[in-house]
């Protein structure tokens, strides 16, 4: 058999858990050969807009991401190539000038809000998980975090996930749950979740003789 690396995606809402679910999974394998990458880093660069342009993008529908690009950084994953991940500010809208070098592993984590809407991206998926939290838990967190972290004011965040965020969400995300193999309730905090997921991984590198 041909080794081929495993490939767990990580879907839901915004401020859902995401990240958290993947870490968490990200460290029990530690110690093996496992990689993450953002659906987030796949925003279409903007450079050449200016800054009120790039304020008005909706980040939320399928189009604001480089599926194309992401794609073809998968597949060569998954042929064992390292890629050049491109990387995204957020306060600037738009690609940094830097990539990441990432060099290949036998488990490859993609999270994002949008990665079961593209029927390329999930059919190269061996594990489809959908983090499921109530959406005044998810506002809260994203309020939070993103005057902490991404730079914007709490009018921003209001206004975007007033007009945007939340029909998008409506619209292409929740829908995309359906292709979910596994429903997370609660993300990072559900022990229970995050251990079956490890072992089911095992599984499947043993079953792929990668282990
Ligand atoms: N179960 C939880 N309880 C409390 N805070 C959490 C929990 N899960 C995530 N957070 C926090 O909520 C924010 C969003 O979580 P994150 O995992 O980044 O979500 P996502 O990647 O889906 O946007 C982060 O600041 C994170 O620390
Ligand atoms: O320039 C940007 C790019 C994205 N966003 C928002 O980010 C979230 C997705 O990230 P999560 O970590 O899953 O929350 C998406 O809802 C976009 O609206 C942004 O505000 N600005």
């Amino acid at each position: 058999m041909t080794k081929k690396p495993v490939v767990i995606g990580v879907a839901g809402g915004t401020g859902s858990g995401k990240t958290t679910v993947a870490n968490e999974i990200y460290r029990n394998f530690i110690d093996k050969s496992i990689l993450m990458i953002e659906q987030d880093a796949y925003y279409k660069d903007q450079s050449h807009k200016t800054m009120e342009e790039r304020v008005q993008t909706n980040y939320d529908h399928p189009l604001a991401f480089d599926n194309d690009l992401l794609l073809n950084h998968l597949e060569k994953l998954l042929a064992y190539e390292s890629i050049n991940k491109p990387q995204y500010d957020y306060a600037r809208h738009t690609r940094a000038e830097e990539f990441t070098i990432v060099e290949p592993k036998d488990v490859i984590i993609l999270e994002g809000i949008l990665i079961l809407e593209d029927k390329r991206l999930r059919d190269l998926m061996d594990i489809k998980l959908f983090v499921d939290t109530d959406a005044d838990i998810r506002i809260i967190r994203r309020l939070v975090r993103d005057i902490e972290e991404r730079g914007r004011t709490l009018d921003s965040v209001i206004t975007q996930y007033t007009s945007i965020v939340r029909p998008m969400h409506l619209q292409f995300i929740e829908p995309t749950k359906r292709y979910a193999d596994v429903i997370i309730p609660e993300g990072g905090q559900n022990r229970v979740a995050i251990d079956l997921m490890v072992t089911k991984i095992r599984t499947i590198l043993e079953e792929k003789e990668i282990l």
